[in-house]
């Protein structure tokens, strides 16, 4: 929550405006930044004749909107800022490879390995909030602390969001019932809004458009993924979200990583493209079963990402190309 800017955590923590001002912090003209950058406006000087002590002020707000929140008797799903993942073994009995992990919202982790080395064994890790009592002995912090065991029952306040490669729907219900059904269920209080924006944002990362009287099971496959991307980062309580390759998903990746990061999620997910895996701040290796090592996603390999992308855009404009049936010309390397 501290990634987001001003103005978001204003929006969405209007009480923040409190905590600023008790702190004696002017935050006019700063809306658009973080509140970190905002701390870091000011100079040494003037740090040290306002007393202001940065770290302090940071590490102090998550806690004081988890109190308000509290206090307020807010929703919980809002309330998780981060997720630990604790070492295990891996399959050989071996401890892990780190000391601890943590990922915060608007951070999205990459999970690379050989197939069968535990990828999804991870993600489940994950998902059922792992207490030492799985094959790997893993533990899972939420916010730092062991969490709450109603996020292993609860059935709609859940902690994560899975999304994996099948999304085949079998209700029959069309694009519109279904959201709305959600939207009720999370009792929103403007349904068609919110129904429109998540109609909207799944045609953008669908190749090809759908309307709200679809039944959902006559959607194509990258479509499906499409609405429940768009679904989870709109509508879903769900602060974390596993995805278990999206590669071959006939949907815009990189717009639906960006969706759901800018929804304040924290996401996970298993995957070998490139362009996603880069795209990650963090880079889970695991191996035989264990979390080998992790790997901070580097300028250099950020600058290859660039081209990386250039590339598969290359490799999607001659596969429309081919949908549409037409003929391809070395032109289309020309550019
Ligand atoms: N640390 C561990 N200790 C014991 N068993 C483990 C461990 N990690 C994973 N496993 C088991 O190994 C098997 C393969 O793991 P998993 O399915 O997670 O692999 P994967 O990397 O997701 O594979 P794929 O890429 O094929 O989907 C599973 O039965 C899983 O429970």
């Amino acid at each position: 929550m501290t990634n987001i800017s001003i103005k978001k955590l204003l929006e969405e923590y209007p009480f923040a405006a409190a905590y600023f001002e008790q702190n004696k912090l002017t935050i006019g003209g700063f809306e658009d930044q973080t509140f970190e950058e905002f701390l870091n406006h000011f100079s040494e000087e003037e740090l040290e004749d306002q007393a202001i002590d940065k770290a302090k002020l940071l590490s102090d707000l998550p806690l004081y909107l988890d109190q308000m929140r509290q206090f307020l008797g807010m929703e919980n799903d809002r309330l998780v800022h981060s997720l630990t993942i604790l070492p295990g073994h891996d399959k050989s009995g071996t401890a892990e490879g780190f000391k601890e992990l943590t990922v915060e919202t608007s951070q999205i982790i990459s999970i690379v390995g050989p197939t069968g080395s535990g990828k999804s064994r991870l993600l489940a890790d994950i998902e059922w909030t792992a207490q030492n009592d799985t094959p790997t002995g893993r533990s899972i912090l939420i916010n730092g602390e062991v969490p709450d065991m109603k996020w292993r029952y609860s059935s709609n306040n859940k902690l994560v969001a899975q999304l994996s490669q099948n999304m085949n729907f079998v209700m029959d219900l069309t694009v519109v019932d279904f959201l709305r059904m959600h939207a009720e269920s999370r009792m929103v209080q403007d349904p068609q809004s919110v129904i429109d924006r998540i109609i909207a944002a799944a045609n953008d990362l669908a190749g090809e458009k759908f309307e709200l009287s679809t039944p959902v099971t006559s959607l194509s496959g990258g479509q499906s993924r499409a609405l429940m991307i768009a679904d989870t980062a709109i509508l879903s309580s769900s602060p974390i979200v596993l995805i278990d390759e999206i590669e071959n998903a006939g949907i815009d990746r990189k717009k639906a990583l960006k969706l759901l990061v800018t929804s304040d999620k924290i996401v996970l997910m298993a995957t070998h493209d490139p362009l996603l895996a880069l795209m990650a701040d963090k880079r889970i290796v695991i191996k035989n079963g264990g979390i080998n090592h992790v790997i901070y996603t580097s300028e250099e390999e950020k600058q290859l990402l660039d081209k990386l992308e250039k590339m598969d855009s290359l490799i999607q404009t001659a596969r429309q190309e081919l949908r549409s049936g037409n003929t391809l010309s070395p032109d289309l390397l020309a550019n």
